[in-house]
């Protein structure tokens, strides 16, 4: 059955305060730590200065150094407790913020092997990064700094309000209208916060989509000298994530600037009504300083909070483009339970299958119909785009049949787990792509528990094994680094060993429309020639070498299977592949 997702992950629309809060569910131990540290945190941070300022009010109301000097430990302490309470507050909130942000890192990687490749089509690697990195590192922000600092920004004010209240009760009834100001200026611009977060995150893939674009296209951006233009195409898109930025910036300036208005009318107003107090006889002469320190310290949670209320817009955003992949629903669903003896040699059978990319659109194959017996080698003849490679990808399901079906050995290939499908077949793709790790786990991907010994003879059977002890380190020789410097040859030898390793009774051969140099046509071809031994083939042919040795050819033609046969009878035949041959399809070589 196909994972998608556990735990809280598991239905998550990240597009609400509540639902980040809830992905705090399962680290609930650590939060609360942090959030009770966070709290007494800024507690004995009031605390301290506090009682600093009940001494000064002692000493200015003339009271006596033996009055004063019990306190001085206690001081001390508080220092002290605020000092370690700080350390584990953020301890505790960095812990679970980053624990989390390894779990959405490796769910996303996952949700997106999950939809691919079909979700990888419409999205630009650039901008799937820029989701996997940067989006889910600004979460961070919301589990280290703002979640816990919430829950502070409640409590302390109450606790602190109970304590003025201890004073005189007019005290909490001024602070109070201006803590509601501060919690509800963010909401105030909310609306126009929310759509210039989720702008600059769009804007932000986009430059990175583009960075990785010119990076990755560099090659030809050189070699067509258009690095011109493609340094005022990354302009243009980083001048639109300026722009965006920009508004941003400016309604972050004007939020602040009212927070820093209420805040400070807040402390004139309760200076005002404490100086009051004192002139009427309500209130001692020695909690002045007092109710000033704590008054300046009620606001500093609430606007800490607020300060971050501000970016939480970019927060929502990032949280919403991370939940939409994790939610995107696979195309094909694995809910197969059968599979297939893969010692045995496979029939492949196509029973008059029509296959449509999109709903709309024409389908690219109507009622094909064909079937590679066991051990057979059969090539997919036709011009481009004309299904060949939509075919191989139906066979492995990374679209579904729209009618007919596909079966291997008889079973549907629907009915096959998906596991147990991928390891029937072993494709070998026209590029290889090298992991930045040695030769020696790169030809093991496809075998991860092959030993070094049956590494080494894949290599050998892929006619490789000569080149790779010729590298300074060997097998060890990291193929990240060396991958750029190999010849085509070379890597698809390499991928034809990782084949060997595999050993799948089922063979795809995706057909390299370029030609190599002699001698390694000739080692490609020879260890092809021992990889299809023995195995069921199927190959996306584009050359005439390979239609002539196939053991059948099936021809398609606008989505249809037009002719089936072998090279000799075909031409005999004088028919649709006889005019493709001799009229010389432009992506067939001889
Ligand atoms: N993901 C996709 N979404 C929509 N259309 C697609 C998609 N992939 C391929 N097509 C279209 O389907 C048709 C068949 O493509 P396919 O890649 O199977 O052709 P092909 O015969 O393998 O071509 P070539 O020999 O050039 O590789 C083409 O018209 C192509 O544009």
């Amino acid at each position: 059955m196909q994972e998608k997702g556990s735990g809280i992950f598991k239905k998550l629309k990240l597009d609400g305060f509540h639902e980040l809060l809830k992905c705090l569910t399962p680290y609930w131990r650590g939060m609360t730590f942090s959030i009770v540290s966070g709290i007494l945190h800024h507690l004995l941070g009031i605390l301290g200065p506090a009682l600093g300022a009940y001494l000064v009010g002692i000493a200015v109301t003339g009271g006596t150094r033996s009055e004063i000097r019990p306190y001085l430990p206690v001081l001390g302490l508080l220092v002290l407790g605020r000092v370690l309470m700080y350390y584990s507050d953020m301890w505790f909130a960095h812990e679970v913020a980053f624990r989390i942000l390894v779990d959405f890192r490796v769910k996303l990687y996952h949700a997106i092997e999950r939809i691919a490749p079909a979700y990888l089509l419409k999205q630009r690697s650039g901008e799937l990064a820029a989701t996997l990195m940067a989006d889910v590192e600004v979460l961070e922000w919301f589990f280290a700094h703002t979640a816990g600092a919430f829950l502070v920004a409640v409590a302390v004010p109450v606790i602190i309000l109970g304590m003025l209240s201890q004073i005189h009760w007019m005290l909490p009834l001024v602070l109070l209208p201006f803590i509601f100001l501060l919690f509800s200026i963010p909401f105030w611009f909310k609306k126009e916060a929310d759509q210039q977060g989720s702008e600059t995150r769009s804007r932000l893939a986009a430059v990175h989509g583009e960075a990785i674009d010119g990076i990755q296209g560099l090659r030809e951006i050189i070699s067509f000298n258009f690095k011109a233009g493609y340094r005022n195409r990354l302009r243009k898109f980083s001048d639109d994530l300026y722009q965006s930025q920009l508004s941003y910036g400016k309604r972050m300036g004007v939020e602040g600037a009212y927070l820093n208005a209420v805040s400070s009318l807040g402390m004139v107003c309760i200076l005002g009504v404490s100086a009051n107090l004192i002139l009427q006889g309500q209130m001692d002469h020695q909690w002045f300083p007092v109710v000033i320190i704590m008054a300046a310290s009620i606001f500093s949670p609430i606007l800490e909070v607020a300060t971050m209320g501000r970016n939480f817009s970019i927060i929502l955003a990032a949280g919403q483009r991370v939940g939409s992949i994790l939610e995107e629903k696979a195309i094909v669903e694995d809910l197969g339970k059968k599979e297939i003896d893969k010692t045995e040699e496979l029939k492949i059978a196509f029973h008059n299958v029509s296959f449509s990319y999109e709903k709309d659109i024409p389908p690219v194959l109507k009622k094909a119909s064909f079937q590679v017996s066991p051990g057979e080698t059969i090539a997919l003849v036709g011009e481009s785009g004309v299904g060949k490679t939509t075919s191989i990808n139906l066979l492995q399901r990374f679209w579904d049949v729209n009618e007919g079906q596909i079966t291997i050995n008889g079973v549907d290939v629907r009915d096959l787990s998906m596991d147990a499908l991928r390891s029937l077949i072993t494709v070998v793709p026209q590029e290889i792509y090298l992991f930045n790790m040695s030769i020696k786990d790169n030809i093991r991907l496809s075998n991860p528990t092959a030993t070094d010994g049956e590494v080494e003879e894949a290599a050998k059977a892929a006619y490789i094994h000569d080149f790779i002890m010729s590298l300074p380190e060997g097998y060890d020789t990291n193929a990240g680094e060396r991958g750029l410097k190999m010849s085509g040859g070379q890597r698809q030898r390499l991928a034809i060993a990782r084949a060997f390793l595999k050993n799948s009774p089922i063979l795809i051969l995706d057909e390299a429309l370029s030609s190599l140099d002699t001698e390694n046509e000739r080692l490609v071809q020879q260890s092809l020639n021992n990889l299809m031994k023995g195995r069921t083939t199927l190959i996306v042919a584009h050359r005439l070498s390979t239609f002539r040795k196939a053991d059948g050819l099936v021809v398609l033609q606008q989505g249809k299977i037009v002719e089936i046969g072998n090279h000799v009878s075909l031409l005999q035949k004088r028919g649709y592949y006889h005019q493709l041959v001799t009229g010389q399809l432009s992506s067939v070589a001889v």
